[in-house]
């Protein structure tokens, strides 16, 4: 690609720059989707949806990012310090000349970005969601309503009937449900997920309808609608991982689209036209330049500071778009000189555009979980199942999206999770509509290798609010498993609490303290005309330059739903349609 021109250039190939790359090729436009890492598709631990937590845990695929939740994040169960010996060591003893890293917050470096190791949950955000992004931006485009049809366009759904409007069947991702056959069979965790049913108003019959249920039906009361639902994922019936990794290597096998992925680049900066061509002209994006080698990112367990890498430019004759993920897109805009002014000086970065949102308003759902071990050893091992719950802190739909089942999992660390063997139960939950963040993300340097300084400033405003909805959900998943079967219970509680009189206060503490995340977005927010902090109009554009969006979920002005990834992706088709229409 060196010194080539396409009409686009693409910077990752995750949720958000993958379908955008594949789809402008189809169309028909050449595209050249340059990737820090490289193609993973036929690992195991990655192809094999089961296997997703070894796949986060891989080095050919993970990217190390080590973050602060608060400023002071001392008594942090899960935080990382890198031993003398240069290992790690998670837990709140560290051994003598350890230095501390921060809490461990994975990423991918990999074709296919984040969709490569992530859990593949699949749930669409509240219609509200998107229609407050119509609403900052008056852009209609983004309404609950016009927003279905992109995500119909590229879903290929195995498990609801293909009469059914709500769906598509003929796109790229495939989505399906999990077994969810156990529900109507003898094992012990029926019993539990039953409880879930009726405590949310259900029949206790009724179970294996509702695992059933269409967790992303377009009815009116969807954003309502509480109870157990079955586990949807982006992945085939028989288990293997769909994603858009998946898509670009198609298309390129293809072999009739103009797509060119040159793995091993880490893009470093956006090349510009500053000439002024007119009184109101703006610097005009025409290229990027990357350092290309292997494992040129500090974030990967394989980076030799030693390598640079050669530095090298490619050109887009029509534009250039930036997909690298909630951490790295904003990284690439700043050393490309557009954020705040004041970060960018102290680099000696030449400001370009004083964009003050660049990096700003970094948010995410709020993750906590409450685990216990039963009596005897489980006889049976069942699917997970979810359960949506609405709190007396909701700002209007659902605020909990909950998955229970014979696991642990207590949020990230370098060899997580947890394993409690055959007694363990646990209730996860992804606490949606945060309302106390006020994350951000700054340069270390001016070396593209560094990875940046990420606070997510939990809990700064309206913690109470937070707390109080996440105190809710444990305290529903401690009633799943209360009054368990004789001889399955009773339950006895490893966290929040291991005392048996835990109060609401230990509990509220806990979770202050311990609660995680990893559905990080919003770091090049999309916003009104007249908000200082809109890095971006609502057509994905960055705004002061032409020529030059960000597509992927940093272009979010807040996190949407519970989970991400095919907001993304719909995010990113949506990108598309923007894209192509401006050409006719
Ligand atoms: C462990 C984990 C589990 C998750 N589970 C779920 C789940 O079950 N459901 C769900 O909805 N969401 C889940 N998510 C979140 C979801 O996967 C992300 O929100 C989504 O992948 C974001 O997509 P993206 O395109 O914005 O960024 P990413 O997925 O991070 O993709 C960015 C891509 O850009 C590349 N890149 C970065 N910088 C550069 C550069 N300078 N030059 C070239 N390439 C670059 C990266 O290598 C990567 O391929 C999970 C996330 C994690 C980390």
């Amino acid at each position: 690609a060196e010194n080539k021109t396409y009409e686009y250039i693409v910077v990752g190939s995750g949720p958000g720059g993958g379908p955008i790359a594949a789809n402008l090729a189809r169309a028909g436009h050449s595209v050249l989707l340059l990737e820090a890492g490289d193609d993973q598709t036929q690992n195991v631990n990655v192809s094999v949806l089961a296997n997703f937590n070894i796949a986060a845990n891989d080095e050919k695929t993970r990217w190390d990012f080590f973050v602060n939740h608060t400023d002071n994040d001392l008594g942090y169960n899960h935080m990382v310090y890198r031993k003398p010996d240069g290992g790690f060591y998670t837990g709140l003893t560290p051994p003598a000349g350890a230095k501390q890293l921060g809490i461990w917050y994975p990423r991918t470096g990999t074709l296919g970005g984040c969709a490569m190791h992530n859990g593949a949950v699949v749930t669409l955000p509240a219609d509200a969601d998107w229609d407050y992004i119509a609403g900052i931006t008056k852009d209609d485009g983004w309404l609950s309503k016009n927003m279905r049809p992109h995500f119909k366009r590229m879903e290929r759904n195995a498990d609801v009937a293909v009469t059914d409007t709500s769906h598509g069947f003929n796109g790229w991702l495939d989505i399906s449900l999990g077994d969810t056959t156990w529900a109507n069979s003898s094992a012990d965790a029926v019993a539990l997920a039953t409880k879930a049913a009726t405590l949310t108003g259900f029949s206790p019959l009724a179970l294996e309808k509702l695992m059933n249920r269409d967790i992303d039906a377009d009815v009116p009361d969807r954003d309502q609608t509480l109870g157990v639902f079955g586990s949807w994922s982006h992945a085939t019936k028989s288990g293997q991982r769909s994603s858009p990794g998946y898509y670009v290597r198609e298309t390129i096998a293809e072999g009739k689209y103009p797509l060119t992925l040159q793995p091993y680049s880490l893009v470093s900066k956006v090349l510009f036209d500053k000439k002024r061509h007119g009184k109101d002209s703006k610097p005009k994006a025409i290229g990027v330049e990357y350092h290309r080698g292997e494992y040129l990112y500090s974030a990967d367990p394989r980076y030799d500071p030693s390598k640079k890498g050669t530095v090298e430019r490619a050109y887009a004759s029509k534009e250039v778009i930036i997909a690298g993920g909630a951490f790295n897109s904003p990284q690439i805009l700043m050393l490309s000189g557009i954020g705040p002014k004041e970060e960018l000086k102290k680099f000696k970065i030449p400001v370009l555009v004083d964009s003050p949102g660049v990096g700003q308003n970094l948010d995410d759902n709020y993750e906590g979980s409450v685990a216990s071990l039963a009596a005897r050893d489980f006889k049976d091992f069942t699917n997970i199942y979810f359960v949506f719950l609405k709190t007396s802190q909701s700002m209007g739909n659902r605020d909990i999206q909950m998955w229970c089942g014979q696991f642990s999992f207590e949020g990230f660390w370098p060899g997580f999770p947890d394993d409690f063997g055959p007694k363990q139960y646990e209730c996860t939950f992804v606490h949606m509509n945060p309302r106390s963040q006020k994350g951000y993300l700054k340069l270390r340097s001016a070396d593209p290798r560094d990875t940046p300084e990420i606070n997510f400033k939990f809990f700064e405003k309206n913690a109470d609010k937070d707390l109080q909805a996440m105190l809710e959900a444990i305290k529903f998943g401690r009633k799943i498993v209360e009054d368990a079967p004789e001889g399955l219970g009773p339950f006895k509680e490893i966290h929040p609490c291991t005392s048996a009189d835990c109060s609401d206060e230990e509990t509220t503490a806990f979770l202050k303290k311990q609660v995680y995340s990893h559905h990080a977005t919003s770091t090049c927010a999309i916003g009104g005309d007249d908000d200082k902090m809109a890095v971006l109009d609502s057509k994905f554009r960055v705004r002061g330059v032409t020529g030059l969006r960000v597509v992927d979920a940093s272009a979010f002005p807040r996190v949407p739903g519970a989970f991400p990834v095919i907001p993304t992706i719909v995010l990113s088709e949506k990108a598309t349609y923007d894209v192509l229409s401006e050409l006719k």
